[in-house]
């Protein structure tokens, strides 16, 4: 795809989050609009331009060509709870739009198990007995220290759904996997790997998920879960509803879908792209694709230095693109 061919920017937002993610405060990002309709190009900063290549594929996939037939009009979600206190943790659950499942950030810097424990007994007495809840620890942890932790955390939340990428490396997802009741999921495995099948072949993961941006778009994910052969968590790389559509594409495309997805993180910023959002409502979120305003636009576009370094890491992606083939 050469430089010269990328569709019209047509906006560069800066969102605040409500509470910090990933340890970044502020969301950042481009919308491009093409024949096909919007798309949301919006790596970390901590991608270069290699790396955000795939990004830039999904992004172009929404805006030229669009996404495969829906076979589902509706996708269970879980309720994304990051590394706050208990009454926080709480809160968040019980103003989710009805998700009965929550996935909980742990093994943030700084903070120790009781404040994880504490953290989970809260989300379990938001969620009741029959919610399920899943913890993330964003490879943070080694073999021993996972085993240890997710012992702990399994009773602390009265049963975990599974655990999200425990471990750095395939070999210790697979050998963890060995050595602890709570299934796991890849993640950065998947998302951040070479070889995203080397999960498989290792017996690496109960469940992988599939994020639209990281991986190239809807049909390199349809692809991929085909390949991989085990169920699939569509989740979000906490994009605005412009990149959240995307998602929630293909989670509607997928032939099977056994498990509630990692979409419902709108909540998590402060405004939108759209006025219409994507968010859940009885533990779902409606297949469909918003659309910008002018108006929307104007309440969350970046200052100027901001919008000079998207288009500068734009240009650098795209020229990545054209080099790539
Ligand atoms: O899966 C979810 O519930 C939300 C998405 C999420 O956690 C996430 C969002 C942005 C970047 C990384 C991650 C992650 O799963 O590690
Ligand atoms: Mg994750």
């Amino acid at each position: 795809m050469p430089a010269t061919a990328l569709p019209e920017v047509r906006a560069t937002y800066a969102i605040p989050l409500r509470s910090r993610f990933r340890r970044i405060t502020v969301r950042e990002g481009v919308l491009l609009r093409g024949d096909a309709g919007w798309g949301e190009f919006s790596p970390f900063w901590d991608y270069d331009a290699a790396e955000s290549a795939a990004w830039l594929r999904a992004a172009l996939e929404a805006t030229e060509e669009g996404w495969p037939p829906p076979v589902r009009d509706r996708i269970p979600v879980n309720v994304t709870v990051p590394a706050v206190g208990p009454e926080r943790a709480h809160a968040i659950v019980t103003a989710s739009g009805g998700c009965t499942t929550a996935k909980v950030k742990v093994a943030e810097p700084g903070q120790d198990l009781a404040e994880e424990q504490a953290r989970l007994e809260a989300v379990r007495d938001a969620l009741g007995p029959h919610g399920r809840i899943r913890v993330d620890a964003n490879a943070a942890w080694d073999l021993e220290t996972a085993v240890h932790r997710l012992g702990h955390l399994d009773r602390a939340a009265g049963g975990l759904e599974y655990a999200e990428q425990p471990c750095p490396s395939v070999a210790d997802l697979a050998a963890l996997r060995r050595r602890t009741d709570v299934p796991i999921a890849a993640d950065e495995s998947i998302r951040r790997a070479e070889d995203p099948l080397a999960v498989r072949r290792a017996e690496a993961a109960d469940v992988v998920v599939l994020k639209v941006q990281p991986l190239g778009g809807v049909r390199v994910c349809l692809q991929l879960a085909e390949e991989v052969g085990l169920p699939v968590v569509v989740s979000s790389a906490l994009e605005t509803s412009v990149g959240i559509a995307a998602g929630l594409a293909l989670a509607a495309a997928l032939p099977e879908l056994t498990h509630a997805c990692g979409l419902a993180t709108v909540h998590l910023l402060t405004a939108d792209t759209v006025p219409d959002p994507l968010l859940p409502d009885g533990g779902t979120i409606p297949v469909r694709r918003p659309e910008p305003t002018p108006g929307t636009l104007a309440e969350i576009a970046a200052g100027d230095d901001v919008t000079r370094a998207w288009s500068d890491r734009l240009a650098e992606v795209a020229g990545h693109l054209a080099v790539a083939g």
